[in-house]
């Protein structure tokens, strides 16, 4: 079993009978996404199940769960997603998938917002590793891009896979892909990127974290805000 594999298992006993239960995406997410199937199938355990992205949802179809629409819902008791980096202060980096927007409304909703990672993504700064993903709205991209630059950032459109387009994400914005100077700060970035029109929503994620259970080695370390 990897580390990935691990942390679902343990973060599956944080779910409780009649709980509504947020899924994320990613390959961590999707571990947990079994691991629920699992307690389902093996002792009758009884939620709710609502999706994060079309990857999750049909995971969990194809699974069993039982699923409540997004739209159905005004709140959660868990949500339980990976992520790309996660700073000291528990402030996350996400979205190198196209799901940011139902990932942070579910992540802000939920009573409490559970992060699943290995190792490999604990980080001393956020952007150490990855840029800072920002949807945009398609007609405000080149705006967007110049009140980046305006705080420190280098933005540049985010292309399809084999570079013959531009992404798309789930909620139909374009991505601006921007890398920070390092002296910036997650929380401050994240208060000057909320600060600018145009932008649907970012990656990093503060504030939000409950909890992040990290595998390292076969070993679960639970960090708790
Ligand atoms: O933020 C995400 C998707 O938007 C993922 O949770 C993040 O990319 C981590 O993915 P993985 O569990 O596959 O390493």
């Amino acid at each position: 079993m990897n580390d990935k594999q691990l942390v679902a298992q343990h973060a599956v006993q944080q779910v409780q009978s009649g709980m509504i239960v947020g899924l994320g995406t990613g390959s961590t997410a999707n571990f947990f996404i079994e691991e629920l199937a699992r307690r389902q199938q093996q002792e009758g355990l009884k939620f709710k199940a609502v999706a994060s992205s079309v990857v999750s949802t049909i995971k969990a179809q194809q699974l069993g769960l039982p699923l409540l629409a997004i739209n159905h819902i005004d709140g959660l008791d868990l949500y339980v997603d990976g992520a790309d980096e996660v700073a000291p202060d528990l402030t996350l980096l996400k979205g190198r998938g196209y799901d940011l927007v139902r990932e942070k409304l579910l992540a802000k909703a939920a009573d409490s917002f559970l992060v699943l990672i290995d190792a490999s993504k604990k980080v001393k700064r956020i952007g150490e590793n990855f840029p800072i993903p920002i949807e945009v709205t398609p007609f405000a991209w080149k705006l967007v891009q110049r009140s980046v630059a305006a705080i420190g950032g280098h933005g540049t459109l985010r292309q399809t896979p084999n570079q013959d387009g531009l992404s798309v994400t789930s909620h139909g914005s374009l991505v601006l892909d921007v890398v920070f100077e390092a002296s910036i700060d997650g929380k401050t970035l994240n208060e000057r990127l909320n600060a600018i029109p145009g932008v649907v929503a970012h990656g990093i994620f503060c504030g939000l974290t409950r909890a992040v259970f990290c595998g390292r080695d076969g070993q679960v370390e639970e960090h708790w805000a």
